[in-house]
């Protein structure tokens, strides 16, 4: 399986959330998955990418040209795509892929998370998502889904392809499962 992770791009991250996202890594390729991501060797991108390669795994990454003459740090991956911008360079990650994880973020990382329960929602693409709740960091935000099912403000169970997990071992089995 090749599973696409997202991620902070921040540097000076917790040491919690770094060692969380190298272990992330690891245990996929222990199991013998590949990794799709957003490329740079930066923040929890960068640690959960060291994670796979520590464990001979393989890591395709896909950055932008625009990212690119920002100067950031790419990530010696296995296969290198280039796309023009954010958007071009998600469709090519969730193509690329055949199930999600998404790791403590900010932005970039909501939006790519969102992005795809929605289009699971929608019908357009069958495939596993699976929060890595580092920490409690996704709490609010479980919170406000559950709540937005609740009040029916959300018309499907946004838990039917996504589930929360604490720990990266038991995140993979469910995957796999
Ligand atoms: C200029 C800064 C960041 C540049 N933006 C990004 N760099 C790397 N990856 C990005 C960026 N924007 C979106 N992504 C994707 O979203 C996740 C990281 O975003 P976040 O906002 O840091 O959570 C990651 O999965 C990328 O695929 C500021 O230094």
């Amino acid at each position: 399986m090749r599973v696409c992770v997202f991620g902070s791009s921040s540097l000076n991250l917790d040491a919690v959330y770094v060692d969380a996202a190298f272990e992330l890594g690891r245990t996929l390729a222990k199991h013998g998955h590949g990794m799709v991501f957003g490329g740079y060797d930066v923040g929890l991108m960068g640690a959960v990418a060291h994670g796979v390669a520590a464990e001979g795994g393989n890591v395709i990454g896909v950055v932008t040209e625009g990212l690119n003459q920002k100067g950031r740090d790419i990530f010696p991956c296995e296969e290198l795509i280039c796309e023009s911008d954010l958007a071009t360079r998600k469709t090519r990650m969730i193509e690329l892929a055949d199930a999600f994880v998404t790791m403590p973020g900010g932005l970039g990382t909501f939006d790519e998370f969102f992005v795809v329960v929605s289009q699971v929602k929608a019908g357009e693409l069958d495939a596993k998502s699976a929060i890595l709740n580092v920490g409690g960091y996704f709490d609010p935000m479980v919170e406000m889904l559950d709540r937005a099912c609740e009040t029916g403000l959300n018309s499907t169970d946004w838990r039917r392809d996504c589930e929360v997990f604490n720990a990266p071992e038991p995140l993979v089995e469910w995957l796999e499962g």
